[in-house]
């Protein structure tokens, strides 16, 4: 299946996390995968063909990383119908901030939601306060069962004729 893996950051661990997830992904040879930060990629360029694998930080009082601050105001303006579409969602924060933990990765996700896309999986997270997991390795734990997800939904999608 054609998997888009798309990040947002600020300071590089969603970057490193998607590059990674990018790397194992292809290194099983299954799928066709692409990487794209979300400061660089179309809100037009949505497919409910490709399978989307979106990892997001947080900033700010629980707001978008900067990188994805475009990307989320062209999708409220253009307010496409995104029926059809599936993604999977791993959220970075730092359980620090008590009040907003993970929340960017969440405005995005609520967005994506509300225009007609559908979240499948696990909502991964990686919390920068617990030392001993990386982002990477949260993420590549999380991954397999958001592949299953998107296979599942796959097989349930009558092929297009
Ligand atoms: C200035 C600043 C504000 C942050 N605000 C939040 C926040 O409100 N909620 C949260 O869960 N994490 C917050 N974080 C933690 C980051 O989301 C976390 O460190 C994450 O791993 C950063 O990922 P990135 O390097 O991809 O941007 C903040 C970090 C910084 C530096």
């Amino acid at each position: 299946m054609k998997i888009q893996i798309l990040y947002g950051t600020e300071s590089g661990n969603a970057e490193l996390l998607a590059m990674d997830l990018e790397e194992h992904i292809s290194s099983e040879g299954d799928h066709d995968v692409e990487l794209a930060d979300l400061q660089e990629f179309e809100v037009d360029a949505l497919n409910p063909e490709t399978y989307y694998i979106i990892a997001c930080s947080t900033h700010g009082e629980g707001e978008l990383p900067y990188t994805a601050q475009g990307f989320y105001e062209n999708l409220v303006e253009a307010s496409p119908n995104l029926e059809g579409l599936h993604y999977a969602m791993f959220g970075l924060g730092d359980r620090f901030y008590e009040d907003t933990y993970s929340q960017g990765s969440e405005v995005l996700d609520t967005k994506l939601t509300e225009l007609g896309a559908t979240r499948v999986g696990e909502y991964g997270r990686h919390d920068a306060s617990s030392l001993e997991v990386t982002p990477s390795d949260a993420a590549l734990e999380w991954l397999p069962q958001a592949l299953a997800a998107f296979s599942d939904v796959r097989e349930n999608v009558p092929a297009a004729s």
